[in-house]
């Protein structure tokens, strides 16, 4: 097997290239180090990598950022036999790090190498526009996208993250959004029924439970039941979701009468106005109104590295 390292070192403000120094300095194997130049570069890496795995040579490539890294990674290779992912968490958010085991320290990263032990794990796919953008933790659309979207365009967030505190910002983007956001209705086709949501906030499918750095909104869901789960979250007042954010933390939410959530394999979102999504957290992207999105999730797809 060879290892393949990408690092992004943007990702946690930095932090990435300080962890993969303290990795690199105790690594008694063999490896190859490619480190991202651009947006989207990951990716394109994660293709070209995944192209040299043969049956005799498997290639493991472990992601050195947060979730958009291993987003960008998943997305070039995780359809490609005899390829093995992993990842060192070092982005702000890490929720990939919440629902899979990640490598903590080199002594686990060495455990790997020797043994080469790993589980499988599913992804969903969300067709947008008619290009497929996979997902791993969640894809969702609505508030979540708009205050991702304000953040990441943001020059207060940049600025304060030379200081390593850009997600302080996060309180100013969330009471932004919640003064400009108009919540918009929602047909949610699966199984062959079709339900109809009011004054959506905002809808997220996940493959495992957490998003937003933390939150465990989608307390049932398991990466490898090939089973995605549904939250869509109606008609409440802008207090109400503030308070909904607080008690995602804990999962007390799903309590909320205003909380819908549902498992499904497959299932299609219609929009009647333009919203915002996002997949994984990245890619924030406006689709426009009466948009269709179909999702299905790919049972046990691609091979983890632990
Ligand atoms: N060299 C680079 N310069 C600028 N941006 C990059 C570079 N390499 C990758 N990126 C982009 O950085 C973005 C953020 O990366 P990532 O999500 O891994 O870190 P993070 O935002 O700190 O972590 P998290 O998503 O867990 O909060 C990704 O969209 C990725 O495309």
């Amino acid at each position: 097997m060879r290892v393949h390292f990408i690092l992004n070192p943007n990702a946690g403000n930095g932090r990435a290239k300080k962890r993969w120094l303290q990795f690199n300095q105790q690594l008694s194997f063999p490896y190859e180090l490619h480190e991202t130049q651009y947006v989207g570069h990951t990716f394109i890496l994660a293709q070209d990598i995944a192209k040299l795995a043969t049956k005799e040579l498997p290639v493991c490539i472990v992601a050195i950022g947060g979730d958009g890294t291993v987003h960008e990674v998943l997305n070039g290779a995780a359809n490609v036999e005899n390829v093995y992912i992993g990842a060192i968490a070092a982005g702000s958010g890490n929720d990939f790090a919440r629902g899979y085991t990640v490598f903590a320290n080199v002594q686990q990263l060495e455990q790997f190498v020797a043994t080469i032990e790993t589980t499988v794990h599913d992804y969903g796919i969300a067709q947008i526009n008619g290009a497929p953008k996979l997902f791993v933790n969640n894809f969702g659309v609505g508030f979540d996208a708009l205050v991702a979207n304000t953040a990441n365009e943001s020059q207060l967030k940049k600025k304060l993250n030379k200081w390593s505190i850009g997600k302080l910002s996060y309180p100013y983007f969330v009471i932004y959004a919640l003064f400009t956001f108009k919540p918009f209705q929602l047909n949610v086709k699966q199984n062959g029924n079709q339900q109809q949501f009011q004054n959506v906030w905002f809808a997220t499918v996940s493959n495992q439970p957490y998003f937003g750095g933390g939150m465990n909104i989608s307390p049932k869901s398991n990466t490898s039941d090939g089973k995605l789960e549904v939250t869509v979250v109606s008609n409440l007042s802008k207090w109400k979701l503030l308070f909904l954010f607080g008690s995602v933390f804990f999962a007390k939410h799903t309590r909320l009468k205003e909380v819908y959530q549902f498992e499904t394999t497959a299932l299609e979102l219609e929009f009647s106005d333009s919203v915002m999504a996002h997949a994984d957290g990245e890619n924030q992207l406006l689709l426009e109104s009466n948009n269709k999105i179909a999702i299905t999730v790919i049972e046990k797809a691609w091979q983890l590295a632990k």
